[in-house]
């Protein structure tokens, strides 16, 4: 079956192999990873630290190349959409912005706006109209006027995301979104994705450490262990135990009934 024909899958892949360089030097993170993403969902991809978790998104994101295997966006082959195209289709916010200290947050929210404005960067009505639902959304009203450098490690997350929002395209892909957050604004802006997934009939997929969170809050996951690489709701991966053993059970154990981890004292 062609996943692809499915007319609401957003993202998919498909033996997808992901890595880094090429021929005798060629450094395989992951491999055989089949999953297809739909419209209106929330997605978490959760692993243990260096599994390739920001790999893949940067992958998925058209930001580095895979090794192998398909990858498409929109029912098109990824490697055949170009950069214009791509920026119009789907949004990446990674953990390590570029350089942006000088901007103002509304200046940097602003930039999402780039792949649908004239050749001039002009902003039409419409396209301001959009950045101020993308700051209302994100709760920053209060900082459109500071410069990023001026703003804290988690406004400037909330400020990033607002630029997603503000390109406006059918999927969006985070690198860990809620690193840099205090618990109540993790819940926050996870059920505000969650929120904007749903109501907006956006992909938005991220990867994360908040596995319980990521539990309680997603559609679906990926638990990326390079065993099986799980994917699915979370209940069907709890009755498939894919949580229990990610981390080693000396330390961590996981609890399916409260689907949460408890430390093995
Ligand atoms: N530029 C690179 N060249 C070669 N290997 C890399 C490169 N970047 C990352 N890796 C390797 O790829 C693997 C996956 O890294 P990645 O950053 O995707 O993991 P992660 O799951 O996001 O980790 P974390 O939870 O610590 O952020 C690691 O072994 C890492 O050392």
């Amino acid at each position: 079956m062609n996943l692809n024909l499915k007319h609401n899958t957003t993202l998919s892949a498909e033996d997808l192999c992901i890595g880094y360089g090429r021929g005798s030097r060629e450094i395989r993170v992951v491999e055989g990873l089949t999953f297809s993403l739909q419209s209106s969902e929330l997605v978490g991809i959760v692993g243990v630290n260096g599994i390739g978790k920001s790999t893949l998104l940067r992958t998925l994101g058209g930001v580095q190349p895979s090794l192998s295997g398909n990858l498409s966006v929109n029912g098109e082959a990824l490697k055949e959409i170009n950069q214009r195209k791509l920026a119009e289709l789907l949004s990446v916010v990674l953990t390590e912005p570029t350089a942006s200290g000088n901007l103002t947050a509304l200046e940097l929210v602003s930039l999402g706006r780039h792949p649908h404005t004239n050749w001039i960067g002009s902003l039409t009505a419409q396209d301001r109209k959009v950045v101020l639902e993308a700051v209302e959304w994100m709760q920053i009203e209060k900082l459109v006027q500071k410069k990023c450098f001026e703003l804290s490690d988690g406004q400037l997350q909330r400020v990033f995301i607002a630029r997603a929002l503000a390109q406006d395209t059918r999927i969006i892909l985070l690198d860990e979104p809620t690193t840099h957050l205090d618990l109540y604004h993790k819940v926050q802006i996870l059920k505000l994705l969650q929120r904007i997934a749903h109501e907006h009939g956006k992909t938005i997929l991220f990867t994360t450490h908040e596995i319980e969170l990521a539990i309680q809050l997603c559609d679906k996951l990926l638990v990326l262990d390079n065993e099986q690489n799980a994917f699915g709701t979370p209940s069907e991966l709890i009755a498939r135990h894919s949580f229990e053993k990610l981390f080693p059970e000396d330390t961590l154990v996981f609890d399916p009934r409260t689907a949460s981890f408890k430390v093995n004292k």
